[in-house]
């Protein structure tokens, strides 16, 4: 198979969906590669090294689209990359299709085969490709938040840890999954106050045998939500229902109640995100402010990191890469049900449940596609 990598061109995007690794292994099974040239360059993997890896280097994206017969990509589709897609073309990345109706119209209308990595399931549960991301962005949410509590940044001048005789910040994180606990981690790490809540109470019963009195654990609902939003300095968004459009736990009338100069971290954000008041940012203009709320949504926070990104990512999807180029994508997704589970666009329909819910299509399942 021959297979392409572009390099990425969201804001400040700076991770590359192969590595030399990567593409040295997809070699040694017989493929062939075609890489854009400076595609990895931002993070120190040289042209040098993708050629001595086995790949062919071209100047522009579109030799990359016009042949390949698999892009691998880190971020969604832009529009202009949409457009270069072919029918039957397989287009192995993250999507994120349920809030983004253009993306998902566009996709619809190339008739590629469009595998998603957040929706890969895998044999233990949970989500295997989303993983090393969430691991990276719940880490980063402390950080970010951190940051922008500095007055300069528009928060309210506190140090989340305190010091001495002065009480720490309170952290509250939405969602106990992958971003809520590296998150924790972090936030516990650095001293502060930490409420954690889920309606998966299995989730809060793992913090709690870890952490134990060191962290507040909360059952979600409307209520507990409010209450533990309006007590915080800073809270992270981690919520996600696989696939869906997030749900807005935080609503606007609660944003205009929380302490001035207060953050929040919507991680959520590539889901549409979890606060009413939430639209995506980019790294080059991260931050907005609602009333006296700083909002940081960056829809692609790992970028900021893409090196370590980059080699955590590679390491989640690089056996599904070898899979669909050694089997093609139908006798890959047979084989599979948890590559199956990553099928959300194929020949102009839309094939995984909830995009089709929330975005009004009607839903053809996987297996007919196949
Ligand atoms: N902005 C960015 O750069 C990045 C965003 N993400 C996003 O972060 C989000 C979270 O991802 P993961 O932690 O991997 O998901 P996950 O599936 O590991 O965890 C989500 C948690 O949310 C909980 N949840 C669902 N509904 C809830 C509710 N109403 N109240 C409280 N908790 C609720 C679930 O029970 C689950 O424990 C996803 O939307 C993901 O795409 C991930 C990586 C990077
Ligand atoms: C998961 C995601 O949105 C990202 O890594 O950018
Ligand atoms: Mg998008």
């Amino acid at each position: 198979m021959l297979i392409g990598l572009p390099k990425e061109i969201k804001n400040h995007e700076y991770r590359v969906g192969l590595t030399p690794a990567s593409v040295r292994e997809l070699s040694s099974h017989g493929h062939q590669l075609l890489v854009q040239s400076g595609a990895g360059a931002a993070i120190s993997l040289s042209d040098a090294q993708y050629q001595a890896a086995g790949a062919k280097l071209v100047s522009t994206a579109a030799e990359v689209f016009a042949t390949a017969d698999m892009i691998v990509k880190v971020k969604e589709p832009q529009p202009d990359e949409c457009a270069m897609l072919r029918p039957g073309q397989i287009l192995y990345t993250y999507l994120h299709l349920a809030p983004d109706p253009e993306q998902t119209a566009a996709l619809v209308k190339s008739g590629a085969v469009c595998i998603a990595y957040e929706t890969i399931t895998g044999p233990g549960g949970g989500l295997p490709l989303l993983a090393p991301m969430s691991e990276v962005a719940g880490r980063m949410a402390i950080q970010a938040g951190a940051t922008h509590l500095e007055k300069s940044k528009g928060g309210m001048g506190i140090l989340l840890g305190g010091v001495p005789g002065v009480p720490a910040g309170h952290v509250v994180i939405l969602g106990a999954g992958v971003v809520g606990t590296h998150a924790l981690q972090m936030a516990v790490g650095v001293g502060a106050r930490v409420t954690v809540l889920d309606k998966n109470v299995d989730r809060l019963r793992a913090l709690d045998l870890v952490f134990g009195n060191r962290i507040h654990t909360v059952y979600s609902n409307a209520q507990s939500v409010e209450d533990a939003v309006l007590g915080a300095d800073l809270v992270v968004g981690g919520v996600l229902i696989p696939g869906a459009a997030a749900p807005k736990l935080v609503t606007r009338d609660m944003i205009s109640r929380m302490k001035p100069g207060a953050v929040v971290v919507d991680v959520a954000i590539d889901q549409g995100g979890c606060f009413e008041t939430s639209h995506a940012t980019t790294h080059a203009e991260p931050t907005y402010l609602v009333g006296d709320v700083v909002h940081y949504c960056v829809a692609n926070m790992p970028g900021a990191v893409a090196r370590t990104s980059t080699f955590a990512l590679n390491n989640a999807t690089i056996s599904h890469a070898v899979a669909l180029a050694n089997k093609g994508w139908k006798q890959a997704l047979r084989d599979n049900p948890h590559l199956k589970a990553g099928l959300n666009v194929c020949d102009g329909k839309i094939t995984y449940e909830a995009v089709a819910r929330d975005l009004g299509y009607d839903y053809v399942s996987a297996d007919t596609m196949l």
